[in-house]
């Protein structure tokens, strides 16, 4: 079933148009790469699903219902998590608070309650901290729940990112190149655990990626930006073969 359709979109910084038509659709639980060249408008693509920009023209639907106009944490509350190609954690707090900072979104104590530290308020502290522990296994992160964030080495950070995006309890992940910075080894893992999540949590995954051999290893179908224009979509054996996309990474005709 249909989760995610744009149709027509567009972003004009000025007079630059960092995507224009940028025409996607993402069913449930599909893995779907974005590729293109540096400065394709990626990352612009990620901010307009996300509310941090709204679209100059085009239509975005979710789930069968408009995100234009919404705010982020709208977003995040309707079922769309990411994560950043620089990653953004709370880097002074520990590593449990960040995750269970997002999973406070949906907790059901009003701020009375939290005020006076009534019962709902501690009994649903006590489940947060331990669904947050469990996720941070997963993560292999649970003997480090209580360092510092900004004391974890590069690749724990990236998957601390991953899994405080999950606590949202989102139906679509946008991962902004999670892959960044990782050794090959780091890569091959991180791959790994993206095909478990998506299973395990029955999500949808949108992936922004530079490294082809996950990318073409994981994802069942791929879009290429060039320009802001969506110049291809198809699967990575297609994708491969494209002539357009052939030229657009390798520059020149062939
Ligand atoms: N806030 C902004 N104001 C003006 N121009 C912007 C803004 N954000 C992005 N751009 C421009 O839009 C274009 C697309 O940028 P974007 O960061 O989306 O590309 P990208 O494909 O994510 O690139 P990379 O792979 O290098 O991260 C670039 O020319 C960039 O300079």
């Amino acid at each position: 079933m249909e989760l995610l359709k744009t149709d027509g979109v567009s972003k004009v910084f000025g007079g630059l148009k960092a995507v224009s038509n940028f025409d996607i659709e993402i069913n449930e639980g599909e893995l779907i790469g974005l590729i293109g060249p540096n400065g394709a408008g990626k990352t612009t693509a990620f901010n307009l699903l996300t509310g941090v920009y709204q679209p100059t023209t085009g239509t975005i639907d979710f789930a069968g219902k408009s995100l234009v106009g919404l705010k982020p944490y709208q977003i995040t509350s309707r079922g769309i998590a990411r994560t950043f190609q620089n990653i953004r954690l709370f880097s002074e707090l520990t590593v449990l608070d960040n995750v269970k900072i997002a999973y406070d979104s949906h907790a059901k104590y009003s701020l009375v309650e939290s005020v006076l530290r009534l019962g709902r308020y501690f009994k649903e502290e006590d489940e947060i901290t331990k669904k947050s522990l469990e996720l941070l296994k997963i993560f292999k992160l649970e003997d480090k729940a209580y360092e510092v964030a900004k004391n974890l080495p590069y690749g724990a950070q990236r998957r601390l990112e991953i899994a405080r995006a999950l606590a949202t309890k989102p139906k679509l992940l946008l991962l902004d190149e999670p892959a960044a910075g990782m050794n090959p080894q780091e890569t091959q893992e991180l791959m790994e655990m993206i095909r478990w999540i998506r299973k395990e949590f029955g999500l949808s995954i949108l992936l922004i990626e530079h490294d082809m051999s996950l990318v073409m290893g994981i994802c069942e179908r791929i879009y290429v930006l060039e320009y802001g224009c969506i110049i291809a979509s198809g699967t990575p054996e297609e994708i491969q073969k494209n002539p357009e996309v052939i030229k657009a990474y390798l520059g020149g005709e062939v």
